[in-house]
């Protein structure tokens, strides 16, 4: 946003953006440059160079090497938090006690004791404040999919078969994190497509591909089950190198419906044919991630709370948790939940 625009910046959003990584910067361009009602007047990132260098280009835009500082740095109304998992819960609790609205990507927090912990926080402070990451509900395939279930012409789902496929993954990145940071998108998209609840996870390993980071048994099949019975697979491959791709298939009584197919222009030529694959999910969900901020700042200005919620948050780090269970010891564990409180119904 250039200096011209601040008459109109005046009515707009101001939004501190937590962490200054991958999708950090990337939601910070897409404030800047893509969403209209808001603007970035704070970055965090204990890497300060990082959290400057992305600064400098946005007029009015504070850094700061602590979060904290940032929530409470002048103009700020709201938070993107956008730090690795493990420091989500310490910003989400920072905003919640100055009644700050966060959207925090996903996961919420990688445990169920640090999700209970927020959501214990989010029901004091009286009024729903968090919306969590869960872009996939954005994306039109998804959207269509959850369309074509919900109609009933295909008539009950019975199974849904997933693939998710990444060209390679953080140097931090674990094998806890196979579960909590990339098949929790699997556990988020499969309760909000059959609208039903994780029941129970299993995992099953083949011999890993010798592209596998050390310690990290790559990749996985990740089996649960619904408390309403459907299966749902989901081939986890952090390493595929060749592309990134998330594919879904619903099975149901009458037929079937499948997502994450279109490689956009397909190609014929001598002896074979083709088309392109997305690198990452930078490309492949870029309308979802803009279509889920936009959507963060429309609800925000108008004081309303709507997408994924702490509560859905929870529910799929108590999915993960069983599924990091499953993952150690090689058993079919099931999924612990509390109650759900009156507060997210
Ligand atoms: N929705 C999606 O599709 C999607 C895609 C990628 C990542 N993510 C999520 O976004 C988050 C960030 O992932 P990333 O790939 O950008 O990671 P990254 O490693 O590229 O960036 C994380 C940044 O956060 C900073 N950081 C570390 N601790 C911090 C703290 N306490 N406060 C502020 N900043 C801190 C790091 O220095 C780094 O710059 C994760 O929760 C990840 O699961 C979501
Ligand atoms: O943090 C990322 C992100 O959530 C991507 O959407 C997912 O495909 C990756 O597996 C995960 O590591």
């Amino acid at each position: 946003m250039t200096s011209t625009t601040t008459a109109t910046a005046r009515n707009t959003l101001g939004v501190a953006v937590i962490g200054t990584g991958t999708m950090g910067a990337d939601h910070v361009r897409r404030i800047d440059e893509v969403v209209s009602g808001a603007r970035v007047m704070a970055v965090a990132d204990p890497d300060e160079a990082r959290a400057k260098g992305l600064a400098a280009g946005i007029d009015g835009c504070t850094a700061h090497a602590d979060a904290t500082a940032a929530l409470d740095a002048p103009g700020v109304e709201a938070v993107l938090i956008a730090s690795p998992g493990p420091a989500h819960e310490e910003t989400l609790l920072a905003a919640l006690d100055r009644g700050l609205p966060v959207l925090c990507e996903k996961p919420m927090t990688p445990d169920t004791a640090g999700a209970l912990r927020v959501l214990e926080a989010e029901q004091a402070h009286g009024t729903r404040r968090i919306q969590v990451g869960y872009m996939r509900r954005y994306d039109t395939e998804y959207a269509q999919l959850k369309q074509v279930l919900a109609a009933g012409e295909l008539g009950r789902a019975l199974m849904l078969h997933c693939r998710h496929r990444n060209v390679s993954v953080h140097s931090y990145f674990t094998e806890p994190m196979l579960i909590n940071d990339s098949v929790a998108h699997e556990f988020d998209a499969a309760r909000w497509l059959l609208d039903q609840e994780i029941a129970a996870v299993t995992v099953l390993r083949p011999t890993p591909s010798r592209h596998a980071a050390a310690g990290i048994g790559d990749p996985q099949l990740v089996v649960f089950e619904t408390d309403a019975g459907v299966l749902v697979d989901v081939e986890i491959f952090a390493t595929a190198g060749f592309g990134y791709q998330v594919q879904a298939e619903a099975v149901c009584e009458n037929g079937t419906a499948r997502i994450g197919e279109a490689h956009g222009l397909l190609t014929n030529t001598a002896g074979r044919w083709g088309g392109p694959i997305a690198q990452d999910y930078i490309a492949r969900f870029a309308d979802a991630y803009d279509r889920e901020v936009q959507a963060w700042v429309d609800a925000t200005r108008r004081g309303e709370v709507t997408g994924p919620s702490a509560w859905d948050g929870y529910a799929v780090a108590a999915a993960c948790e069983a599924g990091v269970e499953a993952q150690r010891t090689g058993q079919r564990v099931a999924v612990e939940m509390v109650d759900r409180p009156a507060f997210y119904r």
